[in-house]
Parts: structure tokens; sequence; C-alpha cells
């Protein structure tokens, strides 16, 4: 039987126990074809604050070896003064994003029927976030002077490459190419007009390739308009990882919750595993509850297994989710709505 070598990152707060449910519904939609062998990796700011590890150089090296990663959410109390600056976050997180060259950050978005959504008019909507997952202001270039002081001067570089914007554009486009063949760019070309305007030559040019796949493009503010007001209006948004970052948070609200929203930070030349994980953080606010909603982290699975392959496996899990979301008990708990759509998944 094929092996799935599967790297679990179960993280902080409400990451592991999301990712405990994720991973009983993995087994079940793998159960018989696939020999699933999980590795639990201990990371994250309870573990720092413990250990005071945030990513050994050899804990990385052994993550390398995995076919892929699923992963919970990191970080922890944001008033700790021990994990100021986003030391697990940037550390950690954005530290595998960036080494594992997990250039596609791919968020999809469906709203589905049975969903409460806040949308007036949900109608069909079925988009996809491409958000650049290695570059713009996410990668540490900064610096402040006279910190403190009434004078402080506070700089965050977003780093734009002609390499790297246009490796993700093409992967929109291809993506668009395999859905409505409707790309919009997202960005704020009338004021960040360098980034802007690279990515918009890029778009431009990309573009060209593609003749049958329509092009628009929106400033960063009037998407969030669009995307409550005419959601369907959308098939594939590419935009940078800051942009990104706020728009899928959007879309998972405009979808009936955060703790819907799937992710996968990919690497699709393969060179290194894939990272599939909720788009929502940690949530201290509720973590050990046992009121988390664990759909994200179990359709961030589905994406995986997708991305493995296993594209049955994958359709099982997101039409048990869809069953589940459509009968979903008013008070439920984390665990079980883990075992109902795993329970689906097995009887499917
Ligand atoms: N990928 C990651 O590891 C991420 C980590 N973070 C970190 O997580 C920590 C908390 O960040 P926040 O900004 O509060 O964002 P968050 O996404 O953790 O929480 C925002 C709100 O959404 C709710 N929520 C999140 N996931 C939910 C779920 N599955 N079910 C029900 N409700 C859910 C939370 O209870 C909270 O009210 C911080 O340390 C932050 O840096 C934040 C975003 C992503
Ligand atoms: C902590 C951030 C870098 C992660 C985040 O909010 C995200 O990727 O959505
Ligand atoms: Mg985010």
């Amino acid at each position: 039987m094929e092996q799935l070598q599967l790297a679990v990152i179960g993280g902080d707060g409400i990451g592991p126990e999301v990712t405990g449910e994720a991973r009983k519904v993995l087994r079940a939609a793998l159960a018989g074809a696939v020999d699933l062998v999980e590795t639990e990796f201990a990371l994250g700011a309870a573990h720092y604050l413990e250990t005071g590890e945030i990513l050994p150089e050899d804990t990385m090296a052994e993550i390398a070896t995995h076919d892929a990663i699923l992963l919970g959410a990191v970080g922890g109390d944001p008033t700790d003064p021990r994990l100021a600056g986003g030391i697990i976050e940037r550390g950690l997180l954005l530290k595998l994003r960036f080494a594992f060259d997990h250039y596609v950050n791919l968020r999809p978005t469906v709203v589905h029927p049975a969903v409460e959504s806040p949308l007036r008019e949900p109608g069909d909507v079925d988009f996809v976030v491409v958000r650049e997952g290695t570059e713009g202001p996410y990668v540490g270039n900064g610096g402040s002077i006279r910190v403190g002081t009434p004078h402080e001067i506070a700089n965050e570089t977003s780093v734009n490459t002609a390499y790297g914007v246009e490796r993700v554009v093409r992967f929109a486009f291809e993506l668009a190419e395999t859905r409505s063949k409707r790309v919009t760019l997202v960005h704020k070309t009338n004021v960040l007009v360098n980034a802007g305007g690279l990515w918009r030559r890029i778009t431009d040019a990309v573009a060209a390739d593609h003749p049958d796949v329509s092009v628009d493009y929106l400033h960063v503010d009037a998407a969030t308009i669009f995307l409550v007001d005419r959601p369907s209006r959308f098939d594939v948004i590419v935009t940078d990882n800051l942009f990104g970052d706020i728009l899928t948070d959007l879309a998972g609200a405009i979808a009936g919750g955060i703790g819907l929203a799937a992710s996968g930070n990919i690497n699709p030349d393969g060179t290194f595993p894939s990272m599939f994980e909720p788009v929502h953080g940690s949530a201290p606010d509720i973590a050990g509850t046992g009121t988390a909603d664990p759909t994200a982290a179990i359709l961030s699975a589905a994406l995986l297994a997708e991305h493995q392959g296993y594209a049955d496996a994958a359709r099982r899990i997101r039409d048990a989710v869809d069953q589940d979301v459509a009968s979903r008990p008013a008070s439920t708990t984390t665990s079980a709505t883990g075992d109902r759509i795993a329970a689906l998944v097995a009887a499917a």
C-alpha cells in the first residue's frame, strides 16, 4: 500500500484541537487505500516558553522529509512580553512558508447554501484567493529608529520581485483555466505605485498568454466592498501576501464563519512538502472550551488529500462536510463535529 508521511504541527490554542479532528477525518478518508503515517512535532508558543526552542534546523530538516504538513495554528497570548514581536508567527510559521517556498497560499471560498451567511444574497459564491506566500511586507525587511521616543520612525518594506510575482500570477491564470476563466488582480496601484506597477505589468503580460481568461483589477479597498456586496463576481483573485491575508479572513466571514475557511501553502514545484492549515489563528479566547469549529482544518485536510493525488478522498471529505453543515446541531462540540464528519466519510 502507498504510504503518506504526514508531519503534524498542532501548535497552540485551538490548533491541536482542530488538527485532532482533521486527522480523524483524513484517516477515515484514506483507510484501506493509503498507509497514513503521522508524525507529531511539538512546536509553537507553548513549546517555546517551555524549552526556548522555536524551530531548530534539525527539526526543519526532519519535517522536510515528509510528503505534506498539517498545521493547526501557532501563537500565544499577544500580551505576553516573552512572545513580543510575533516571535513565533515569524520564527515558525513564516519561516516554514519561506524555507519550503510556499509561494502559493491557496484559499478557496464557497458559500454553502445551508450555512448562515451574513450576505444578503449569497448567490453562487465560489472563488479562490491565490495569495503570494513568500514576499510582500511579511519578509521582515524593516527597522525602527528612536524607539520609544516621540520621534520614533518605523519602516516595514514590502518586497516584490518580478520572479516572485510572475510565478504566483502564472499559477492564478493556470488555476482560472480549470475554473470559470476569470482573474481579478487586487492591489493598491493608485498609492503603492512601485509594487502595484510591477504586479500590474506582470499580470498584463501573463494575461497575454491566456487569451481565454478575462482579467480585471480592483483596488483592495473596493475589493472588500465587492466581497460583501457581490462576491459571485469573483473566480480567482490574485494578490500579495498582506492583502491576501486580510481578504481571506473577510472571505471566511462572508462564507459563514472563519471556522469554515481552509488553506494550503503550496510549493507547486514539489521540491518541499506543502502545508495545509485553517485560515484562522490559535483563538486563545476559546481554546480548551471544546467550541472551536474544526471544519476549516478538516477542509484543509481535503486540500491536502487532493494535492497529494487522492482526489476521491478529498471529494468524500467535502461531501461529508456539506452533509454535516446542512444538518449540524445548533449546539455541538469540536470533537462531536469531527466524529460526525469522520463517520460520514467512512460510510461514503
Ligand atoms: N496560521 C496561524 O498560525 C495563525 C496564527 N495567528 C495567531 O493566533 C493568535 C490569535 O489571533 P487572532 O487575531 O485572535 O485570530 P484568530 O483567528 O485566532 O481568532 C479570531 C476570532 O475568530 C474566532 N475563531 C478562530 N477560529 C475559530 C474556529 N475554528 N471556530 C470558532 N471560532 C474561531 C476566535 O475565537 C476569535 O474570536 C495570535 O497569536 C495570532 O498571531 C493568527 C492567524 C493565523
Ligand atoms: C500570523 C500570520 C503570519 C498568519 C496569518 O494571519 C495568515 O497566514 O493568515
Ligand atoms: Mg490571517
